[in-house]
């Protein structure tokens, strides 16, 4: 299976409503990262992880490549009531999971820390917790290929510290392989 074959899939799977996340989960896994089939969207910025949209399907989930250089991750966000799924194309990526804040200015509890590797896939919803994804190597930059359904366009970034919670617009630094101009335009905050 390509990567337009995995697509394809997706498309079939999401033509009706209900999200079968194990076979979502069993697709993604299927799919074997080959740098041929996704280098044309894997756009990096040296300073920052970027959001590259690949398809969204017909309206119900948004799949993206992310690229990670080394040593960036995101902010310790939710993902506003969507399954996500995470797949590594290449390098790897640290996963940390925290409890929602409980206690008012207390720090986020960590539940676990796991590393994919590529191919490797990780599901992740609100229902589960907070997390943080993160290219923890030094010597090597990474990719990775994200599925949410729904999509969304905001969500919630979260203080280590405090817990405190600030929202954020998730942009694209690309869509279809095209670079996205955002000059003159409020959007563009990254989580
Ligand atoms: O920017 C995002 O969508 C979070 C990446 S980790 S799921
Ligand atoms: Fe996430």
């Amino acid at each position: 299976m390509n990567l337009a074959e995995l697509i394809a899939c997706l498309r079939e799977i999401f033509a009706d409503d209900k999200v079968d996340c194990d076979e979502v989960r069993k697709v993604m896994a299927a799919y074997k990262s080959n740098v041929a089939d996704w280098h044309r969207f894997a756009k990096f910025d040296p300073n920052k992880y970027t959001r590259n949209l690949v398809d969204v399907g017909n309206g119900k989930y948004n799949l993206m490549i992310l690229c990670w250089p080394e040593g960036v991750g995101s902010s310790i966000h939710d993902h506003t009531d969507a399954h996500c799924f995470v797949k590594v194309l290449a390098g790897r990526l640290l996963e940390t999971k925290f409890e929602w804040p409980t206690i008012e200015g207390a720090r986020l509890k960590v539940k676990e820390r796991t590393h994919y590797n590529v191919d490797g896939v990780s599901y992740m919803s609100d229902k589960i917790g907070l997390h943080r994804m993160e290219n923890d190597s030094h010597s090597e930059a990474a990719v990775s290929l994200h599925l949410y359904i729904p999509p969304y366009t905001t969500c919630n970034a979260f203080d280590e510290r405090t817990g405190h919670k600030t929202q954020c617009t998730v942009t694209f630094y690309s869509k279809y392989g095209q670079k996205v101009d955002y000059r003159g335009s409020a959007e563009g905050r990254l989580i």
